[in-house]
């Protein structure tokens, strides 16, 4: 292995982690959180959601089947920063191009190996996540406290708008398989306008797989620019940051739930049909992130295994009486689905495009496909 230059991960407390850079040189700041998947480092990395935070893989190999084109959950590495305990020494599969710390280098992004990542995962568990830096290279790790501080924490912070795309775009690329690649669906029965808080590949592919044409909208855009494209239905994507500052989204999805359109919102979309509805958010301890969750649905029982990467959720204390909970999740008992009573919209805070993670959920988009049918007899 070429010599590797040091790194250390300097947490807001003062805590000092210390290791060798597999990324860019540099430093990167953000709230640092820990996520237990055993697979998908790559959608993890490149997921919009994970906008300003600093993800720790607890899985100690991360690398092992390096990165390939096709698994990108979006154009690019959102997350500021990666720490991970090991990077193997070779790295093996068949669809692999790239090396994954020459896809963190090319895309700028700091990352650190060789630490203790179970006693990170501990102190994070106990205190809650907390922001932190990075530093790579030239290490200064006085400086590196500085900058940990200096980060304020996603709390009040709106990001949607940022991460978002700039202008419309037609979606109709369906999901990869073995062999066959990605699937191109043809005949679309549905037009669904999705907005783009920080849209995941994924989702878009399984909308497109069900025969929904999707155009894509930047998250400011506005119920009438919804209206104006006579969607069948509305779908209200993941991102990052905190909901409650969206107020331009809260806004159009309010005025929307009058036209009475079959909405479905996933996580971030999922809070943002919450507070239109007259419920708050809060922010968690220390979140949820893995693939690994169990959720129960309320109406058929049945326990999921499920995708997570949430950080905020909805106070269930909080929900208006034209609002019912759906589904639960039984590692804390956090609300997990809602529906509306009076109009067609659903969401859920968990990821049932699962990259990575279990489909279990995924009949929550044959949901959404029902209530659109049902709306156009
Ligand atoms: N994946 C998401 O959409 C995350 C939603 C929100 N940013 C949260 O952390 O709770």
């Amino acid at each position: 292995m070429p010599h590797q230059k040091p790194a250390v991960l300097v947490l807001a407390d003062g805590t000092v982690f210390r290791g060798v850079s597999i990324g860019a040189e540099g430093s990167t700041v953000g709230e640092v959180v820990f996520n237990t998947a055993l697979t998908g480092y790559q959608e993890i990395l490149t997921d919009p959601s994970y906008c300003k935070q600093i993800v720790t893989l607890t899985y100690p190999h991360i690398g092992n089947v390096g990165v390939n084109a096709e698994d990108d959950e979006s154009n690019k590495i959102f997350a500021s920063g990666l720490v991970i305990r090991d990077l193997p020494i070779a790295s093996s599969n068949f669809r692999k191009e790239q090396e994954l710390s020459d896809f963190l280098k090319s895309q700028n992004v700091v990352a650190i190996a060789d630490i203790d990542t179970r006693k990170l995962t501990r102190l994070l568990r106990e205190k809650g996540a907390q922001s932190g830096c990075i530093m790579a290279g030239d290490i200064n790790e006085a400086e590196a406290l500085k900058q940990a501080n200096a980060f304020p924490g996603l709390a009040g912070m709106d990001l949607a708008k940022v991460v978002s795309c700039d202008k419309p775009y037609v979606w109709e690329q369906g999901e990869w398989s073995l062999g066959k690649g990605f699937n191109q669906p043809v005949n679309a029965e549905f037009h669904v306008v999705a907005f783009d808080y920080g849209i995941k590949r994924n989702i878009l592919r399984m909308i497109a797989d069900r025969g929904c044409k999707v155009t894509v909208l930047p998250a400011q855009s506005t119920a009438k620019e919804v209206l104006a494209l006579k969607p069948d239905g509305i779908f209200l994507s993941n991102g990052p940051g905190d909901p409650e500052p969206c107020d331009y989204a809260i806004k159009a999805i309010q005025e929307l739930l009058e036209s009475g359109i079959p909405m479905f919102g996933i996580c971030l979309g999922h809070q943002l049909l919450a507070l239109a509805s007259g419920a708050k958010t809060m922010k968690m301890k220390f979140g949820h992130h893995g693939a690994n969750h169990p959720v129960q649905d309320l109406e058929s029982k049945r326990v999921m295994i499920t995708s997570q990467n949430h950080g905020f959720s909805v106070d269930a204390s909080t929900m208006p009486a034209n609002m019912c909970s759906t589904h639960v999740s039984l590692f804390d008992g956090s609300l997990q689905g809602i529906a509306r009573t009076d109009k067609p919209a659903f969401s859920f805070q968990g990821h049932p495009e699962a990259s990575p993670g279990p489909r279990d959920v995924s009949y929550l988009f044959d949901r959404f496909i029902t209530m659109m049918r049902q709306a156009k007899v």
